[in-house]
């Protein structure tokens, strides 16, 4: 099986809301993917089961041919929207942990990744900005050689100037073999690297195509799109 993420029929439910309903998508290797919604409409339910830490789902969920569970979680790298490093610890301690937490962490690409992002290796984690805590955790996932990386809203406190810069990492240090699906609200400043974008909408998938397809047929943009499919929400 060459599909490097397949979900089939995945439906989650907390209580009674339904925060993804019957959801079905399969993502190829060397893709860069967007996963786009309003807010609630499903985007980290779906990461987290892809990332296996939503056990308890409906459905059928596997990451290169893997079952999601113990050994998906290990070619598995999920950047989450809240920080997962301690407050006590600073930048170098982070990336130690991350290093023996993981065996395919790649010290070398972190340190590169470091330099690129500005970070100071004896920086507390606590004392970092939002946006420059989001540049660690995106450093951490991405020294990963993974071969899928799941990023929650990698740059939503990224200020805008930085922006370009980040994607420009983002795109120069995933492997290529790999693939990365990116939930994101910042449709009209991330598109630009994405090869395909699925469009989730109250937990159903409203859309999933290549951006050129969607350049080509319609002459849109993806903000355009976006815009379209989800109105001004
Ligand atoms: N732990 C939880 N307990 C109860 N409801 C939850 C929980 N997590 C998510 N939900 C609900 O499930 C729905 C989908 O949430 P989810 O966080 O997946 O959406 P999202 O698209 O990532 O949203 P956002 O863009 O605002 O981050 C929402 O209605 C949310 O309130």
């Amino acid at each position: 099986m060459s599909d490097l993420l397949q979900l089939e029929g995945v439906s989650k439910s907390y209580g009674a809301k339904r925060a993804l309903n019957s959801v079905s998508l399969t993502i190829g290797p060397g893709k860069i993917v967007g996963l786009l919604g309003s807010n609630g409409s499903g985007k980290s339910t779906l990461m987290k089961i892809a990332a296996g830490l939503i056990p308890n789902y409906v459905g059928h969920v596997w990451i290169n041919g893997q079952p999601v569970g113990r050994t998906s979680r290990s070619f598995t790298s999920f950047m989450p929207d809240q920080p997962l490093t301690e407050s006590w610890m600073r930048v170098k301690d982070a990336i130690a942990f991350y290093k023996d937490f993981y065996a395919d962490f790649d010290t070398e690409k972190a340190n590169d990744m470091l330099k690129f992002m500005r970070l100071e290796r004896d920086a507390r984690v606590s004392s970092l900005s939002k946006g420059m805590q989001e540049r660690l955790q995106l450093t951490l996932a991405l020294s990963r050689n993974a071969r899928l990386y799941l990023l929650d809203e990698p740059i939503g406190g990224v200020d805008p100037v930085a922006r370009g810069k980040i994607l420009d990492a983002i795109v120069e240090y995933y492997d290529e073999n790999s693939s990365l699906l990116i939930a994101t609200h910042l449709v009209q400043d991330i598109e630009r690297i994405f090869d395909e974008v699925v469009f989730l909408k109250d937990g159903k998938l409203v859309l999933h195509e290549e951006v050129e397809t969607i350049r080509a047929n319609n002459g849109q943009s993806v903000d355009e799109k976006f815009k379209d499919v989800f109105g001004d929400a």
